[in-house]
């Protein structure tokens, strides 16, 4: 359970205030880089950057490929937050505080979130190097009690019980697939259910066949608790998982996943993956995604619609 204290909306707006007073800009976008993917954050313009270890309450990053700093900037004209570098509970922080950045963005006046990962497949059809847009997840460890929501509900931010059936948004989505079309990517880009374990260790092959029965075509140990956080607060969402792995799900083979191998191919695929969210930034217009207004989405959200 988080400590309330630390959980309370005055902290995420300490948080929001500090970097406001830094930044004169004002994104309404904000990104999360995956592992290995931090190549979409280097292509911002007109950059500001701050160092986790700078940004008073944040996380620090723990994990190779991920490299801690927040930055401001323009991608295709359009401001954006990035974070180069996420939180996972496995480097031992709870869940409310991976997601914490989230809250943060919401005060900062972000609308939309586009998140990454690396993830690895268990859908057959699946190859290393794909791109498989969420079509939804399976928040494993949201289903076993440990979610970012735990404790009392801060309802400046949303709901007690919030509505998870349009957690990715279909708008967004349909337009991630006309861009992939354009750019000719239509044979690599898939959609998909992602699925969050806790990690750290890479799955065993029961638990890979359980996952891949259970419905889920990818697996990570990030993304999910931020996008139910995301929700909550009422960000529309879209998510993309870089496919660097098959997930072993036969015994009798030699292969054994690690970091490593996931970082050399996100590093590899990480320019494709950029040219497809540039694309994707630089055409999503707020006039035509329909219930942009964040009332408006908000309150779709709360009634489950
Ligand atoms: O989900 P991201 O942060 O991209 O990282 C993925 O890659 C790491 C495993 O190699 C795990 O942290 C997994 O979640
Ligand atoms: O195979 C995987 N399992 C869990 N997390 C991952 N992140 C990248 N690949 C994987």
């Amino acid at each position: 359970m988080q400590a309330k204290e630390n959980f309370s909306f005055e902290y995420c707006r300490e948080t929001a205030d500090w970097l406001q007073a830094r930044t004169k800009q004002r994104p309404r976008i904000a990104i999360i880089c995956g592992s290995g993917l931090g190549l979409l954050a280097d292509s911002l313009k007109n950059q500001e950057s701050f160092r986790y270890t700078d940004i008073p309450n944040f996380p620090h990053s723990t994990v190779t490929g991920h490299d801690g700093h927040l930055i401001f900037g323009e991608l295709q004209g359009k401001l954006c937050v990035c974070m180069k570098g996420r939180f996972h509970m496995y480097e031992g922080y709870p869940l409310w505080k991976v997601t914490f950045p989230i809250r943060v963005f919401k005060l900062l006046g972000i609308e939309i979130l586009l998140v990454t990962n690396a993830a690895g497949a268990l859908a057959e059809s699946f190859h290393i190097g794909d791109l498989m847009i969420i079509r939804d997840h399976i928040n494993l460890l949201g289903l076993a009690g440990q979610n970012p929501l735990l404790g009392p509900n801060e309802e400046r931010f949303g709901p007690r019980f919030p509505a998870l059936s349009d957690a990715y948004d279909g708008k967004i989505r349909a337009l991630a697939m006309e861009v992939a079309r354009d750019l000719g990517y239509t044979s690599f880009v898939k959609e998909g259910v992602y699925c969050m374990v806790g990690g750290p260790n890479f799955e065993s092959i029961a638990e890979a066949r359980l996952l891949h029965l259970l419905g889920a075509d990818a697996v990570g140990m990030s993304t999910a608790a931020e996008v139910v956080v995301a929700r909550h607060c009422g960000l529309r969402v879209f998510g993309v998982s870089l496919i660097t792995n098959q997930v072993t799900k036969e015994y009798d083979t030699q292969e054994h996943i690690d970091h490593h191998e996931v970082l050399e191919v996100s590093q590899r695929r990480a320019s494709t993956l950029r040219m497809l969210l540039t694309e994707l930034v630089g055409r999503l217009e707020w006039n035509s995604l329909s219930n942009s207004d964040p009332e408006d989405n908000q309150t779709a959200y709360q009634n489950g619609t």
